[in-house]
């Protein structure tokens, strides 16, 4: 495994929601993401940074510049498509699965990429340069402060992470790819709300927040310093942590189209959502895609309604139907009386 100077994700002290929430986001990248809500300073940036030296290998078309799934012939970009209907085959590269950062001020145009229309004029061909939703094909997309997105952009994002495309259309001329990323973003509540469409666009959520326990707060001072004091030391202490979490990363990713659900706990989760007043359908698919991938990681090819209840926690609390301006809160009550009646 390579090392760069990031902290490691295994040696971030306690918030373990967050940490389960991006590992699930990795083995099962159709989960739809995760907002990650708290006060400053609480390692939200630090695990989703923390996340590339967990991200496993994958395959792409050699030196395509939206790293096209070779496997996948209906995701290809249009040059890959022309590549393989001439080619009959398309050249593979193996590379690794990134994070790439969406910077809150990036301009539209640095989001989407420049289509340069003159040149189209000129030569009757289109020139392209891509931009980060380019790079953020098949990788994780990492807004920091995602609530003080210009508004351009986020229409940007919902559009892409509604289509799995990106669509760049400038004085009739347009260019197409493919846009297909794990979004995470994370945010401090106190600096502003986000848009209620975006924020359903997210599969998951969590909220974190500063430890209270005085010996946890130590701990986190102590790794802080001795990272900062030497970083490849660091490195090295938590290098097999880091591996075994990798390896399981992996393993679970393989097991995932293995696990089946029962429908006696699709009727759990429907019932959870009719109980909770979810909005729409898309809470109770997000909770099912969810356990499917907890029992995954956990080794297990069946769900249980432990992993229904665990999912619940991270694919409810922000789809609650609410009020302008007010906070879903999930009424724990409700969902208890349910897996009673279990
Ligand atoms: N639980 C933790 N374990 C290890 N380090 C932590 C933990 N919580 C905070 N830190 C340390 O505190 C510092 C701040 O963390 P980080 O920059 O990730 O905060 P943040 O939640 O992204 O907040 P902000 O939005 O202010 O940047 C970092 O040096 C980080 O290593």
């Amino acid at each position: 495994m390579r090392h760069s100077a990031i902290y490691p994700f295994t040696a971030i002290v306690g918030q373990e929601d967050m940490k389960l929430a991006l590992i699930l986001n990795v083995i099962n990248p159709s989960l739809g993401g995760v907002l990650i809500k708290g006060e400053k300073g609480t390692a939200k940036s630090t695990a989703v940074r923390a996340l590339a030296d967990l991200l496993p290998a994958m395959e792409t078309v050699k030196d395509c510049k939206f790293h096209c799934d070779p496997q996948d012939n209906n995701q290809l970009c249009g040059i890959c498509q022309e590549s393989l209907a001439s080619h009959k085959q398309l050249v593979v590269q193996a590379a690794k699965m990134r994070v790439v950062e969406l910077p809150v001020s990036a301009t539209e145009d640095r989001v989407v990429g420049t289509l340069d229309i003159e040149y189209a004029i000129k030569h009757g061909e289109k020139k392209f340069e891509p931009g980060i939703l380019a790079q953020a094909n098949r990788n994780i997309l990492y807004v920091d402060e995602i609530n003080l997105l210009d508004d351009h952009v986020v229409d940007v994002l919902l559009d892409a992470a509604a289509m799995g495309v990106n669509r760049v259309e400038r004085e009739g001329v347009s260019y197409v790819h493919p846009a297909r990323f794990v979004l995470v973003g994370t945010m401090n509540p106190e600096e502003g709300d986000i848009r209620p469409q975006l924020l359903d666009r997210f599969g998951l959520s969590v909220i974190v927040s500063g430890e209270h326990d005085p010996d946890k707060r130590v701990e986190v001072i102590k790794r802080r310093l001795a990272y900062e004091a030497n970083p490849d030391k660091f490195l090295q202490l938590y290098q097999e942590e880091q591996e075994t979490l990798a390896q399981q990363i992996i393993q679970a990713r393989q097991l995932f189209p293995t696990v089946s659900i029962e429908d006696e706990l699709l009727t759990l989760v429907a019932k959870i959502a009719i109980a909770l007043e979810v909005d729409g359908h898309r809470a109770d698919i997000a909770v099912i895609k969810t356990a499917l991938t907890l029992a995954a990681f956990a080794g297990r090819i069946t769900v249980t309604s432990s992993d229904i209840q665990e999912a619940a926690r991270f694919a409810l609390p922000h789809r609650m139907r609410r009020r302008p301006f007010e906070e879903g809160i999930l009424d724990w009550k409700k969902v208890e009386a349910l897996f009673g009646d279990q």
